[in-house]
């Protein structure tokens, strides 16, 4: 920690357990008789502290899913808890309550996160005017060190750069020391260079606020900033790309392994390159080896013998 942000309020838990977890997550959104399921039993773990990008095809269901953990809406099916708050239970007050101090959030248009007529620090104050909470400037100004935009402090939002806003926006959403933030598209507005600072300030910040993150993400640059990926595909996880280093004898490099979703009951969503090269369709033979899972195309009838060693796993 250094010596100006010692003394920051860290998000306090008091629940155990994860900070983000959803079970079988269910959203069907109706309009004009049409049924559109945008989340198809979704599962997802977050443990406190973690910095998580999801990733995913445009209507995958991310602004969905991200709309249900910011308590903004509320799930058809399925269980959700945020925080340690059940969203599936809250009333209206929890509700208000929850947004005001478990969740922070910062979208992806600068100019919805932040008001054009407040300078930077008073964005930063004023979720904690709100919230009744003490020794604002103070904070507020060890926020935006934090964040590395000290200097942006009595400049209003129309004269920083959009990297600036952004950082500037992730301070307010920090302002009340939320457990977790969400980020829709935190980058899209931004080139590679600037998402790139955006992101290490992100992290850090939630480093040393001891904060959990979940950015949604359409930009695969963010993939390479966090140490895990979560890939979302027709409302459900389908993949996770995990990173990390290792250092030994060859010496210290980044590791990068994908691994598949498996779910309660047992499912897994087939990686789609492996589902067209393999012209999966209909029904797949599956056979179980010692230590793995073989599938096959369902023809020809005769299924094939074990090849040790060889198969295509799932
Ligand atoms: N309010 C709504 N009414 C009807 N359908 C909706 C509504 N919101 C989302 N959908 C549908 O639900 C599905 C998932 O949408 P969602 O916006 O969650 O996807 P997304 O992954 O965030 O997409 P994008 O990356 O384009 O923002 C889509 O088919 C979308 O058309």
């Amino acid at each position: 920690m250094t010596p100006r942000t010692h003394d920051l309020a860290r998000a306090r838990r008091t629940h155990a357990g994860p900070d983000i977890w959803c079970e079988d997550l269910v959203r069907i959104h109706r309009t004009e008789g049409i049924e559109v399921q945008a989340l198809q039993g979704l599962n997802l773990t977050v443990e406190a502290g973690e910095v998580v990008a999801l990733v995913g095809a445009s209507g995958s269901g991310k602004s969905t899913l991200l709309n249900i953990l910011s308590g903004l809406d509320t799930p058809t099916g399925g269980r959700a808890r945020v925080a340690g708050e059940d969203l599936t239970a809250m009333g209206r007050r929890q509700r208000v309550d929850f947004r005001r101090h478990s969740v922070g959030f910062v979208f992806q248009q600068t100019s919805r996160n932040l008001l054009p007529f407040l300078s930077a620090a008073e964005n930063v104050a004023l979720p904690m005017v709100i919230a009744g909470r003490g020794r604002r400037e103070e904070r507020a100004g060890l926020l935006l060190d934090l964040l590395d935009v000290a200097d942006c402090a009595d400049r209003r939002p129309g004269s920083l750069s959009g990297g600036q806003q952004q950082r500037v926006a992730i301070a307010t959403a920090l302002a009340n020391a939320p457990s977790v933030l969400l980020a829709d598209e935190p980058t899209g507005e931004l080139d590679e260079v600037h998402s790139a600072q955006v992101l290490d300030a992100m992290r850090a910040a939630a480093t040393e606020l001891d904060t959990t993150v979940l950015i949604v993400t359409h930009d695969p640059m963010v993939s390479g900033h966090v140490a895990r990926t979560v890939q979302i595909r027709d409302g459900r996880t389908s993949t996770e790309v995990l990173r990390h280093t290792v250092a030994d004898g060859d010496g210290v490099r980044e590791v990068v392994e994908e691994y598949s979703v498996i779910d309660r009951t047992g499912r897994v969503q087939l990686p789609a390159e492996h589902v067209a090269a393999l012209q999966l369709h209909d029904r797949v033979r599956i056979h179980r080896e010692s230590d793995h899972v073989g599938v096959w195309p369902g023809e020809p009838a005769t299924p094939p013998a074990p090849r040790h060693g060889t198969q295509e796993e799932s």
